[in-house]
């Protein structure tokens, strides 16, 4: 449409889907600009699925407006919306060949048959899948019946395309080759993708921006990286793992630093811009695990909390250090493989855990 000049491309609205007494998605509202890698990221249940639904016009809201370029949409039929669902394998007809899969949007779209096949083999070239033309799709491998999926709906060329749990099905190894080749084709191809997952791996490596929601509302949006660094409330902070709440009241410490005391320890924090933090008052204070340093005296300098080995989980190249700090509270280091190397720890092990005063901040109360 022309004449609306900076409408962003998609806009939930206050948007609400009640399935008789269940409550899908309670009120959700955000917005997509043209290009963007959107993933929206909860808990089983909190309603992300039901969203992609209804931007795909497979449901229609309860309440609220969804806007396709500034214009209601909520009515249209799903052949009426420029954003076919890639599924999982599941949705690939079994009893058609990999290139009658691809071809089968742009039949039922009335596009002759060379035409067709043309187009169909282009984008089977592009996800090196034309050697399987004509095989069956139970013949592929879960990589390959993904590239199939996303070839059938890419050879629509939609302006927006929405993958609900696109990579769930695939081994670990294959998933993060999937989610590099998704990353590749949204900057090539300029369409904006958004994207259902439950993974924060998935959902950080590839997004752009991350929605994250639980029990029907969207509890914070924005870059990865900002998501990581600065939850903006509780179940965000918990929810992208990795995080220490400390739980202490809250003293002026003058010249925009709060002093927070607790089981944890003591330790200073930037006074919040957007909220105020009265003395008294209890708080909680987040330290990323990834932020905090240990080591086997105290320096004297900066936030200092003195505690003891519980435990050390190995992941991969990456470590988790759980300790119990003097005054009894849980708290998490993560380390990587190379250091704790240098630094053996163990089990019981008096340390000093600190971090720089800026790197803590303070949840909404
Ligand atoms: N057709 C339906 N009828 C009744 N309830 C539904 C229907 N679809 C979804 N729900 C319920 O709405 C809530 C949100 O479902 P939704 O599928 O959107 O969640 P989700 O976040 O995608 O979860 P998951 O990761 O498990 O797929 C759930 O409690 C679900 O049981």
């Amino acid at each position: 449409m022309t004449g609306a000049t900076a409408a962003p491309m998609l806009e939930i609205d206050r948007v609400a889907k009640r399935y008789g007494e269940t409550v899908a998605v309670a009120d959700v509202s955000f917005t997509i600009e043209k290009g963007e890698f959107i993933a929206l990221m909860g808990p089983s249940g909190c309603g992300k699925t039901t969203t992609l639904r209804m931007i795909a016009g497979l449901d229609t809201p309860s309440e609220g407006e969804i806007r396709l370029w500034g214009r209601r949409i909520n009515e249209d039929a799903p052949w009426e919306r420029e954003a076919p669902l890639v599924w999982q394998n599941y949705a690939l007809f079994p009893f058609l060949s990999v290139v009658k899969n691809v071809e089968f949007g742009l039949k039922q779209r009335g596009l002759p048959a060379a035409d067709r096949r043309r187009k169909a083999m282009e984008w089977m070239e592009r996800l090196g899948i034309a050697g399987f033309a004509d095989r069956g799709v139970d013949q592929l491998s879960g990589g390959q019946r993904q590239r199939v999926a996303l070839a059938r709906a890419l050879a629509l060329e939609p302006e927006m395309l929405l993958l609900d749990e696109p990579l769930s099905a695939l081994d670990p190894h294959l998933r993060v080759r999937m989610q590099a080749e998704l990353v590749r084709l949204h900057r090539e191809l300029g369409i904006t993708f958004v994207c259902v997952t439950h993974s924060h791996s998935e959902a950080f490596a590839m997004a752009d921006r991350v929605v994250i929601m639980s029990e029907g509302r969207v509890q914070q949006i924005g870059a990865p990286r900002e998501i990581y660094r600065r939850a903006s409330n509780r179940f965000v902070a918990e929810f992208v793992g990795g995080n220490n709440l400390f739980s202490g009241t809250a003293s002026d410490a003058g010249e925009g630093v709060v002093r927070v005391e607790g089981a944890f320890g003591s330790a200073l924090a930037p006074r919040p811009s957007d909220f105020e933090i009265l003395d008294g008052q209890a708080v909680t204070l987040v330290v990323a695990a990834d932020r905090i340093d240990l080591a086997p005296a105290p320096s004297g300098t900066g936030n200092e909390v003195e505690a003891r080995v519980v435990t050390l989980e190995f992941v991969g190249s990456s470590v988790t250090v759980f300790l119990e700090t003097a005054g009894g509270a849980e708290l998490r280091v993560q380390r990587s493989l190379h250091q704790i190397e240098n630094t053996p720890l163990s089990p019981g092990q008096a340390v000093f855990a600190r971090w720089p005063q800026a790197e803590g901040f303070f949840l909404p109360a």
